[in-house]
């Protein structure tokens, strides 16, 4: 039991990471989309041992960054040298990351004659040219404003729907 509560913990703090910080919305929007296009290019088990690692190192590195952040704001709310140099280099681990992965990146994907294949498969089925706009809006909605914001806002929009309808004295 206890070892499925730090489990709930541990999926608690990635939900925190990923409703407060729009970098961690970045990163894992991007690997989604990364994973998706990765079918086109028939990688070996090693190849996406390698992207996984790559993912899981990148997510880390945001999650001990948040941490980091955190901590310091929890005791410093004025200017603290240990504090800007604390900060600076918990998002210095996320950038070599970020880097590294960028590499990562380019060693697996870059094969023009796949770019080309995915272009001719797009024109063929044209319903994933109408999915890749809307999912790309999806990605921007999520990204900048996040879960929360997305949900705080459809609430909004069924409350006021709600007021319209029934004069405002909708409960
Ligand atoms: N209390 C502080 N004292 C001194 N310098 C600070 C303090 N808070 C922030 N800084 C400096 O400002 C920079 C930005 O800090 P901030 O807390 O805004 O993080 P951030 O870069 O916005 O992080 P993220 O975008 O990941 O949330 C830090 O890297 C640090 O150099």
């Amino acid at each position: 039991m206890r070892f499925l509560k730090s489990f709930k913990y541990a999926f608690r703090g990635i939900v925190y990471c990923i409703n407060n910080e729009r970098n961690m919305r970045i990163h894992t929007a991007i690997a989604l989309y990364v994973f998706v296009f990765s079918f086109f290019f028939h990688l070996t088990r090693v190849e996406y041992a390698v992207l996984f690692l790559t993912f899981a190192l990148v997510f880390a590195a945001e999650l001990f960054n948040t941490v980091a952040e955190e901590l310091c704001d929890l005791n410093a709310a004025s200017f603290n040298p240990v504090v800007r140099i604390v900060k600076d280099m918990a998002s210095g681990g996320v950038l070599v990351c970020a880097v590294f992965s960028v590499t990562v990146g380019v060693c697996l994907f870059w094969k023009p004659n796949v770019f080309a294949q995915i272009l001719w498969h797009f024109t063929q089925h044209p319903i994933l040219l109408l999915l890749l706009p809307l999912f790309t809006a999806a990605a921007v909605f999520y990204i900048v404003l996040g879960p929360l914001g997305i949900r705080d806002r459809l609430r909004r929009r069924k409350n006021g729907n709600r007021e319209r309808f029934f004069g405002g004295t909708g409960k």
